[in-house]
């Protein structure tokens, strides 16, 4: 460990098993938690990370890392199917082995809480095991230990969404999904955002008959109306069921599954019932009222630089602060501007302006920047530039037949707002997008700019016409 002068960086723990002072502690050992207490760590800072679950956190334990392993495998058989009358022999029986793609996924992330935790101590952060609680503004409790600190962070992620009806104890979670050794031959997904199409799509590529829940019309919300159309119509052409406008009143056993009830008399039964109505800040069993740091609705209130606004020795970052969108580039760039704001003053804010996303259903949809709805409010005029990609070459080799694009480019300026795709490649291509959006580029230095051929890339110039 280098020599600071800090005498609390030395060996917190080893000076003070029991507790200690540190000049930072962070709450939650995810994303956010991890990359606020390395980079102060490293400016010589004693850092504890206090963690309630495993070391590691959501996305490389129980989501978009274990997600893409599953979805790659169910990419690579579902490619397989669709190419087997075009030279893959024997693709269309293929079927992705759930159990197999369970012990490959296990691979990724049953190293990773001992790795993390092994990093941070090599680093000169104290990791701890439990439920934090806050005692006073500059005090916490974990079990029998008290620490003090200088600085908190809260980056302690979310979870669920609370259903207040009959039966919610019976959702299973994402992480429950996730964990499953074998594939229910039925499952119901509560809810029609990110994680219910990303299951679903799964679930039906492993043999599973799916049922998607969404209470109004608009599953996917975030994404391009007309691109979601042509993403359920792909959904129900794999036998997935899509149930819109259907609000759930009550969930309950039945026979070996359960019966999901919804206010509009429809009811639908599966072996089980997954949670996708969203999540929230998971601040419970925090203390926040005997630390001064103050909430509304649920939310944490922070200012502009994402610190307390009642207890100014407290941050937040990531799903927990919920500033920006729940995802793990957010949960980043928040962690830069707190570590930041904590070495250098509080004078940078995060800036949420290009932020790409991706639903990992086969094919993927991604996006970023402005919706159409919001660039014509924000700049009227706008141009909006979209078509049908299924006829391209690069969709057309990998046998799928849902893609299309949207693109909105600013009047006069030519400045590319929003960029929105469905198809093969568009995970990847969006973040050409996003760099564009970012560097202030036009549509017009966009389709200049060479890309490698044949690719997904190669596509941007022609949907820019
Ligand atoms: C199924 C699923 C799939 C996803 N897929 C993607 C994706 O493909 N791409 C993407 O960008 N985002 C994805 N996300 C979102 C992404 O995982 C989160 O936005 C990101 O992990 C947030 O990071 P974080 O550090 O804020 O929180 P987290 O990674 O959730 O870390 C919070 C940590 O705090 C711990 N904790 C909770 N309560 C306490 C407490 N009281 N005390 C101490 N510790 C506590 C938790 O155990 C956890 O380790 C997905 C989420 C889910 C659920
Ligand atoms: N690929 C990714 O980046 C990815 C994947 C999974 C999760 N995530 C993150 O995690 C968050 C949580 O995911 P999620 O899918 O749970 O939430 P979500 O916000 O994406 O979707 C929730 C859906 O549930 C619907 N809903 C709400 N109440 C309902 C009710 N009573 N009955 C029926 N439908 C109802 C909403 O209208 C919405 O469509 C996401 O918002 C995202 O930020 C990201």
């Amino acid at each position: 460990m280098p020599d600071t002068g800090n005498p609390d960086a030395r060996d917190p723990d080893a000076r003070d098993p029991d507790g200690g002072h540190f000049d930072l502690v962070v709450l939650g050992s995810g994303t956010a938690g991890t990359k606020v207490a390395t980079t102060c760590r490293a400016a010589g800072w004693s850092v504890a990370v206090v963690e309630v679950r495993d070391f590691g956190g959501t996305c490389a334990l129980r989501g978009c890392e274990p997600k893409k392993v599953f979805w790659t495998v169910a990419e690579a058989t579902e490619r397989a199917r669709l190419l087997a009358p075009r030279g893959v022999e024997g693709g269309s029986a293929l079927r992705l082995d759930w159990g197999a793609a369970q012990a490959f996924k296990r691979s990724f992330t049953d190293p990773v809480p001992e790795n993390r935790e092994a990093s941070l101590r090599e680093a000169g952060i104290v990791p701890i095991h439990g439920q934090p609680c806050f005692l006073s503004p500059d005090t916490l409790a974990v079990g029998e230990r008290r620490l003090t600190a200088r600085h908190v962070l809260i980056a302690t992620g979310a979870a669920p969404a609370r259903l207040p009806i009959e039966g919610a104890g019976l959702l299973a979670t994402s992480d429950d999904f996730l964990a499953l050794e074998a594939m229910p031959e039925s499952l119901v997904l509560v809810g029609g955002g990110y994680i219910a199409f990303e299951c679903a799509h799964l679930a039906a590529r492993a043999g599973a008959r799916a049922t998607i829940i969404q209470d109004d019309d608009r599953p996917l919300a975030q994404f391009e109306p007309e691109l979601v159309a042509r993403l359920l119509e792909r959904t129900r052409a794999l036998g997935i069921e899509v149930a819109l406008n259907c609000k759930v009143e009550r969930i309950a056993r039945r026979g070996q599954g359960f019966a999901v009830e919804c206010g509009n008399g429809r009811t639908f039964e599966g072996a089980l019932v997954v949670h996708g109505l969203g999540r929230r800040p998971a601040l419970q069993a925090l203390g926040l009222e005997a630390g001064g740091v103050a909430t509304e609705k649920g939310r944490l209130s922070l200012d502009p630089y994402l610190r307390s606004t009642s207890n100014p020795r407290v941050f937040a970052a990531g799903d927990a602060a919920a500033q920006g969108p729940a995802l793990t580039p957010v949960a980043s760039h928040d962690a830069a501007v707190v570590a930041r704001n904590l070495l250098e003053g509080c004078h940078t804010k995060p800036d949420y302006g290009v932020v790409p996303s991706a639903v990992f259903t086969i094919p993927p949809m991604a996006s970023v920047g402005l919706s159409e709805a919001r660039a014509r409010e924000d700049h009227p005029g706008v141009e909006v530039r979209q078509g049908d990609m299924a006829g391209y070459q690069s969709v057309r080799r990998t046998g799928e037949t849902a893609a299309a694009y949207k693109l909105l480019v600013a009047p006069g300026s030519g400045l590319i707002l929003g960029a929105h795709l469905l198809g093969p490649e568009a995970p990847e291509v969006i973040n050409v997008f996003a760099l564009a959006m970012r560097a202030g580029m036009t549509a017009d230095d966009l389709s200049r700019m060479m890309t490698a051929y044949p690719s997904g890339g190669s596509n941007i110039a022609s949907m820019l016409g």
